[in-house]
């Protein structure tokens, strides 16, 4: 006989509101607002959509690392080091910010004028890592395995960590951070556990899914952010069989980190004397922002 897994209960579930960000870009910010702080190791979520002419010019960052995925459309980047791409539906890229970065963040131009539609997530990085070199990891669509349950109602991205028995390609950020896409579809349902202990939440998409056991589901519509209690091995995920349309959300897990926050804006650190010292490293272009003297992006221009 299996075990039945304790479900993970809602701790709470909010809706996720567009305000403006960079240039001209709209992003549902549902992790790093007043309504949802210290909840380590996550620092940030923005559900973005990016105009064609709008974007993310010229930016710095450090102390954390930013998972970017692309939903619609595709996002060009270029770093002071050099590095640049461009991400297109269904790809993610892991940016590990470490000592110090400064790029532009900038959405192609589709020729039907649509948006550009992704999430990013900040995740905060473990005190000894956050003067780390600055790296990259891409993470192509098709490089992305995904899995099927419950009959074909059920279909899982296995971004990162593990669902159904599938596990992900490769460790792509430093702290340990489970990510998953997930699509119900009506009649469907899915029991997926999590590390125990870790912080849990899920940003729905589209549609409305029900999250919890049967005969304690509560609905859920879509740009909320649910925040699951510590307790518990697995979310209950269901949608109405009368649902007119399939339900996606993410599913994300992470380890708490046990150390201070101190962030002002992309600078992210553990005292108010490190954050004053990344900003005037960055004014200053030291400590790991050297290669931001005189640099300007192509694609930021
Ligand atoms: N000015 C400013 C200050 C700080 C930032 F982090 C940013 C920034 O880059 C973003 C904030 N949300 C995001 N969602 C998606 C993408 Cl691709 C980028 C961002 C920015 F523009
Ligand atoms: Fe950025």
């Amino acid at each position: 006989t299996t075990t039945k897994l304790l479900p993970r209960l809602i701790r709470t579930a909010f809706l996720a509101v567009e305000q403006s960000e960079g240039a001209g870009a709209r992003v549902r910010r549902s992790i790093g607002t007043p309504k949802l702080r210290n909840f380590s190791p996550f620092l940030m979520l923005d559900h973005f959509s990016v105009p064609p002419g709008a974007g993310f010019p010229d930016h710095p960052h450090r102390g954390q690392e930013t998972i970017t995925y692309l939903m619609q459309g595709g996002i060009d980047h270029e770093d002071f080091a050099g590095n640049k791409g461009r991400l297109g539906p269904g790809d993610l890229q892991f940016m590990t910010a470490g000592r110090g970065i400064v790029h532009a963040e900038m959405p192609v131009q589709n020729e039907d004028g649509s948006a550009n539609v992704g999430i990013q997530l900040w995740v905060d990085l473990p005190k000894h890592l956050k003067g780390c070199e600055p790296r990259y990891r891409d993470l192509r669509a098709e490089e992305i395995p995904v899995v099927e349950a419950d009959g074909g109602r059920v279909t899982v991205k296995v971004i990162s960590g593990q669902s159904h028995g599938v596990d992900s390609v490769k460790d792509l950020a430093y702290t340990p951070v489970w990510l998953l896409d997930v699509e119900v579809r009506p009649g469907g349902k899915v029991v997926q556990p999590l590390p125990e202990g870790w912080n849990a939440f899920a940003y729905t998409l589209e549609g409305e899914v029900l999250i919890g056991e049967e005969g304690a589901q509560r609905p859920v519509g879509e740009f909320h952010n649910v925040v699951f209690e510590g307790e518990g091995q697995a979310v209950y995920a269901a949608v109405d069989e009368g649902a007119e349309k399939s339900a996606r959300f993410v599913l994300v897990a992470g380890t708490p980190l046990d150390q201070k926050v101190v962030q002002y804006g992309p600078f992210v650190l553990t005292s108010q004397e490190e954050v004053y010292q990344a900003f005037m490293d960055y004014q200053t272009h030291s400590n790991g922002f050297e290669r931001a003297d005189g640099w300007e992006s192509e694609i930021g221009k």
